[in-house]
């Protein structure tokens, strides 16, 4: 590890502001329904939409995506992904998805989780929302709401942890090795 980026408390406050973003940008909750990327985004997906059930009182729905099928690098990746859950819960069509990942690098996984999507209905809107943004865009994908903006070197590595994993709550900043 080089050091500790976010603790448990600095991603509370980013959940928080974010869910207060989303609220402000679309004048409401009418419509909307969050979608998380397997696996950081979803843990993410669902913080939010229980932080804004507590300022709006609202129930917003909330879907999980595995983009495993729809990753540019399938067959070249070494190692081998885990296909988890995707679980879109309403019908995506002319509704705003908010879409959620822990860390938005290359742009590569955002640009299959709208390919993936794209599948169960035509959206209204896709936004983004991301808890680390640490550049280095490989396509010309930006977040709507962005946690914390980290400039990297290529050599490092951003890695979440998260309690409904049994860890506890932070991001660090590796070297890669
Ligand atoms: O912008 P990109 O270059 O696509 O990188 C960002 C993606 O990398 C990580 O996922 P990873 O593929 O490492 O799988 P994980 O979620 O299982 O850790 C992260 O959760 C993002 O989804
Ligand atoms: O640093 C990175 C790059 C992609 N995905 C991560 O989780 N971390």
């Amino acid at each position: 590890m080089i050091k500790e980026l976010l603790n448990k408390k600095d991603i509370e406050r980013i959940i928080s502001r974010i869910a207060h973003e989303i609220i402000e940008k679309n004048k409401g909750t009418e419509g909307i329904c969050i979608v998380g990327i397997q696996r950081g985004g979803v843990y993410l997906a669902k913080r939010l939409a229980n932080k804004i059930k507590g300022i709006e009182n609202v129930d917003i729905t909330v879907g999980s995506l595995d983009i495993s099928f729809y990753r540019d690098d399938i067959g070249i990746r070494k190692e081998q992904s885990i296909v988890r859950k995707t679980d879109i819960p309403c019908d995506i069509t002319d509704k705003k998805i908010i879409l959620v990942d822990d860390v938005l690098f290359t742009g590569r996984s955002i640009r299959a989780a709208m390919d993936a999507l794209m599948d169960f209905g035509r959206p209204a809107q896709i936004q983004l929302a991301v808890l680390i943004d640490r550049g280095h865009r490989e396509l010309p994908i930006r977040a709507d709401y962005v946690g914390k903006n980290i400039p990297t070197s290529i050599l490092e590595n951003i890695e979440v942890q998260f309690e409904e994993e049994g860890l506890e709550d932070k991001v660090i900043l590796m070297q890669n090795v």
